[in-house]
């Protein structure tokens, strides 16, 4: 998939703001950003449920013109799965299945998405997990080729997620290219060979992950030991080592801001002092930390 150029307005909003956005076929691609980046929106134009104001969108070899109708092959959803709420997760399918010609194995289908045990009850009592779960399944019913889902973790427990990602993992190695939305980056992190971080409907960083974690720069990191007092003194004294008197900070736990090279200088200097150095850990992780940086920088211009 390939976009050049795309702006997208709603009025006075500019949404998207002239962005170029490139998927490979197989690939995993998370679209992160925070609430209003523009996620949602281009996904919309993936899934043609609009069209760009300007520039050019080639989905899957074929250009998109002004129609409102996906090319063959695309599927997914925006602003949460559209499901019949009397209807059971079964009937829901059948009835999607029948209204896209697709003859796909329901039953099948269900148990890929981990909802077998709950075919033949009614959505209307379904979690925004077990949804989202039967989002996906709605969208696997035509086979595609590229998939588009907007927060598809959205609701999903710790183990939940992991079932849906391997799913995902399962289509991609099959050849189905996959774009997805997040709002958080370590989600993204284990599952996407690319990702592309919108802030206010520009690109701030288009890549694999670990490019983004290898942006050196400084982060702030929980500090435990065995003598706060004396670890509070040795931090006053080692360059390059600031004490962050946030409202995280309490007698136990000390949190400081430094690069990698002067927390090695305090842990030795602490270890020196005979301080103990019981936890020493990032408070976000050095790639939801290189995300923030990234979007605060786009949304401070
Ligand atoms: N149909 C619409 N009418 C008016 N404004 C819209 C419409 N859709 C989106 N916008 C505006 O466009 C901008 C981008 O919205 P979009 O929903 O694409 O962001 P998002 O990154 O998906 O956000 P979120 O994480 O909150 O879902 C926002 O300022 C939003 O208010």
């Amino acid at each position: 998939m390939k976009a050049r150029g795309i702006t997208k307005c709603f009025g006075d909003v500019v949404a998207l703001d002239g962005i170029d956005f490139d998927v490979a076929p197989g690939e995993i691609h998370g679209l992160v950003g925070p609430n209003g980046a523009g996620k949602t929106t281009l996904l919309g134009l993936l899934l043609s449920l609009a069209v760009a104001d300007e520039g050019s969108l080639e989905i899957l070899g074929t250009p998109v013109g002004r129609a409102l109708a996906a090319p063959a092959g695309v599927a997914g959803f925006v602003d949460g799965p559209g499901l019949y709420p009397a209807l059971t997760a079964r009937q829901n399918l059948a009835a999607l299945a029948a209204l896209r010609d697709a003859a796909a194995d329901i039953d099948d289908t269900l148990g890929r998405v981990g909802l077998a045990d709950v075919a033949d009850d009614r959505v209307r009592g379904f979690s925004l997990g077990m949804r989202q779960r039967l989002g996906l399944a709605a969208a696997l019913l035509t086979e595609p080729r590229l998939l588009v889902l907007d927060e598809p973790a959205n609701g999903l427990d710790p183990a939940g997620k992991k079932h849906v990602h391997g799913v995902l993992e399962q289509l991609a190695d099959g050849g189905t290219t996959v774009v997805l939305s997040s709002h958080r980056m370590d989600d993204l992190e284990a599952l996407c060979s690319e990702v592309t971080i919108l802030a206010t409907g520009r690109v701030a960083f288009t890549g694999p992950p670990a490019k983004l974690a290898a942006e050196n720069r400084e982060l702030a990191y929980r500090l435990r030991t065995s003598d706060p007092a004396a670890a509070r003194r040795v931090i006053a004294s080692t360059p390059g080592v600031a004490a962050d008197d946030g409202p995280r900070q309490d007698e136990e736990v000390l949190v400081v801001r430094a690069l990698v090279p002067a927390l090695d200088e305090l842990v030795r200097r602490l270890v020196g002092e005979g301080v103990a150095v019981r936890e020493l850990a990032p408070v976000v992780s050095p790639l939801e930390a290189a995300f923030l940086a990234l979007t605060e920088q786009e949304n401070a211009r």
